[in-house]
């Protein structure tokens, strides 16, 4: 549901400057690095060609490698599984090009480092049909048996409109959110840092439950379970009751639950054109290189061992065997894949560095798609007048189901559910066609008339990503009281006062960002790592381009002490 967050629904439109992923615990200008003409930084010539191992191929991963690459580094990319990572778009068997978006499927315009790489690749976006969105047709919430049909926030009974406002005001009153919102819009790093960090103190230790129930707004234990239900952008926000507050603080702020687009034939184009698409400008290589080229077209298999070797290099081992040895690497699998599926060496992080990557705390998540051979949700019932079947927020087993219209003439995609944490727990167990069943009879249940399965033209397309070898989780939530775990995996790119035999891997993906499960913080996360190789390299960003590691000091996140 998206519900207005002041200041933008008391703002006019056009007057302000848009709100952005801009930190708020490192607010760096990301977007504007990265799309200066000065580009990001150079390395002495003796260092252009260096090979610079690249674990994972995922969107971090492929950023990493193609901005070294214009950098005129040789990254060599690893890969378990396949490119996109998490950008998994899965295609219908005989129906090229409609996809199921399995990983990431929606993304907030305040992403703004992630359009400025998807429009340098030329990919277009659309409007997402998320609940009660514009271009939604119509949303249906179910809620302990009782269904309300709607366009708008005002279609539904009085308790959404309250619980909308009651999130609001909570908010603004506990989170300082219009001047913490208006010093975003600015870019106002002081102002963001004394009212961000004075949050961090206050709310490390607290649920995004316990911050509710805190709230006076929210001192009904139903208003607390309706909100948990349709959320403030998405709906089924319950499963993130037990994480820090402050994950979703964050999300909120930025706006990164707002006004969501898709990519238009599916979010894997994006790693893919990095893996393919030839830089307009390079240093060292020869126009038409690109990271493929660079990798003879295909990446390196799974890494299975990272040892540390005289003097300050890294050996790669993989799973052909092959052993290679590197100045530097930038690492963006799933921290916890260090701890199992890659041997690694104690040396290649101080040991706080270690508990943090063990502390590492997950959501999981299940998709559920089907195709069918029409939009024919978009029927009239004969006797309402409406949309035979709605976007559908519901507290039964498929809680979010989404229709994914491909066009007049065209299949149907329908995501029957999405679900997080429990949620997805709740079908681990269950193959494609038991998960199918179930979440059509959740539907049938609020749509009685309707026959789904007579419509559906495609066996069911499934994902539990924390049963996936390659990443054992959707993507990290961090608890209560992780706060200075994330600080230190964040701030690993700035190497300057760890041991030389620590330096010169760098991590980063979405693990190491403060917005996980936002594609825009693992871009960021690998624009420090960059950072990091070409500083580590000797080399340096342009004096007018200066990067996240040049200003860090400024702006670093604040430290708690013990
Ligand atoms: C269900 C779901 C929904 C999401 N929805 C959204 C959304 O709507 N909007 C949004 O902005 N973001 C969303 N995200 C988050 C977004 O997908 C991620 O932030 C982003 O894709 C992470 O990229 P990454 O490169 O950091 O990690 P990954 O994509 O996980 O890449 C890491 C890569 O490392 C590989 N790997 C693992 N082990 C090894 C090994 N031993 N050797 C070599 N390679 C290895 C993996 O196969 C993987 O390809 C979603 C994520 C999920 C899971």
């Amino acid at each position: 549901m998206t519900i207005p967050v002041a200041p933008d629904s008391s703002s006019e439109p056009g007057k302000q400057p848009p709100l952005t992923m801009f930190g708020p615990d490192f607010p760096f200008p990301y977007d504007d690095y990265v799309s200066s003409p000065a580009g990001l930084g150079s390395v002495p010539d003796l260092a252009l060609g260096t090979e610079v191992a690249v674990i994972g191929g995922g969107l971090s991963g492929m950023i990493a490698a193609y901005e070294l690459l214009k950098i005129g580094l040789k990254p060599i990319v690893y890969e378990a599984d396949q490119i996109g990572g998490r950008m998994r778009s899965v295609e219908f068997d005989g129906h090229p090009g409609v996809v199921a978006e399995m990983g990431a499927m929606r993304f907030p315009p305040s992403s703004t480092t992630l359009f400025h790489y998807l429009n340098e690749l030329g990919l277009q976006t659309e409007e997402f049909p998320n609940p009660l969105a514009e271009v939604t047709p119509s949303t249906v919430i179910d809620l302990k048996g009782e269904s309300h049909y709607a366009h708008t926030l005002e279609d539904l009974p009085p308790i959404y409109t309250e619980v909308a406002q009651a999130w609001q005001r909570t908010l603004e009153e506990h989170a300082d959110l219009i001047p913490l919102q208006q010093a975003i819009r600015d870019r106002d790093t002081a102002e963001i840092k004394r009212i961000w960090n004075d949050l961090v103190v206050r709310y490390d230790d607290q649920t995004f439950y316990g911050f509710l129930a805190a709230s006076k707004h929210f001192k009904s234990f139903h208003m607390r379970e309706v909100f948990g239900q349709v959320g403030f952008g998405t709906g089924g926000w319950d499963t993130d009751y037990p994480n820090s507050i402050l994950e979703i603080l964050r999300v909120v702020i930025t706006a990164a639950d707002d006004d969501h687009r898709g990519i238009v034939g599916g979010s894997q184009q994006l790693p893919m054109r990095l893996w393919n698409r030839a830089p307009a400008q390079m240093a060292h290589w020869p126009a038409g290189t690109t990271v493929a080229s660079l990798n003879d077209g295909k990446t390196r298999p799974r890494v299975t061992e990272l040892r540390r070797t005289e003097p300050g290099n890294i050996t790669v081992t993989d799973s052909d065997g092959f052993i290679r040895t590197y100045a530097s690497a930038v690492v963006t699998v799933q921290s916890w894949m260090l701890l199992n599926n890659i041997r690694c060496d104690d040396d290649l992080f101080p040991i706080d560095h270690w508990t943090a990557i063990e502390r590492t705390h997950y959501m999981g998540s299940t998709k559920v798609f089907v195709l069918v051979d029409r939009p024919f949700w978009k029927d009239k019932d004969p006797e309402t007048g409406r949309d035979s079947v709605s976007m559908t927020l519901t507290d039964r087993m498929s809680r979010g189901t989404y229709l994914l219209d491909q066009g007049e003439g065209k299949p149907g995609l329908i995501c029957l559910s999405y679900t997080w944490s429990d949620d997805s727990l709740k079908l681990l167990a269950l193959d494609a066609t038991e998960r199918m069943n179930i979440m059509l009879r959740s539907l049938e249940e609020i749509y009685p008339g309707v026959d789904f399965r007579s419509h559906i033209i495609s066996s069911p397309v499934t994902l539990s990503w924390e049963t996936e070898r390659d990443f054992m989780g959707a993507f990290k939530a961090n608890l209560p009281g992780h706060y200075r775990y994330q600080e230190r995996l964040f701030s690993h790119f700035v190497q300057n006062d760890l041991e030389p035999r620590h330096r010169g891997i760098f991590l980063a993906g979405d693990d190491v960002s403060w917005t996980a499960g936002w594609a825009e913080g693992a871009i960021q996360t690998a624009i420090n790592a960059v950072w990091g190789v070409v500083n580590h390299l000797g080399g340096a960003a342009p004096t007018e381009n200066p990067g996240p590691g040049d200003v860090f000091e400024e702006l670093a996140p604040i430290r708690l002490g013990d």
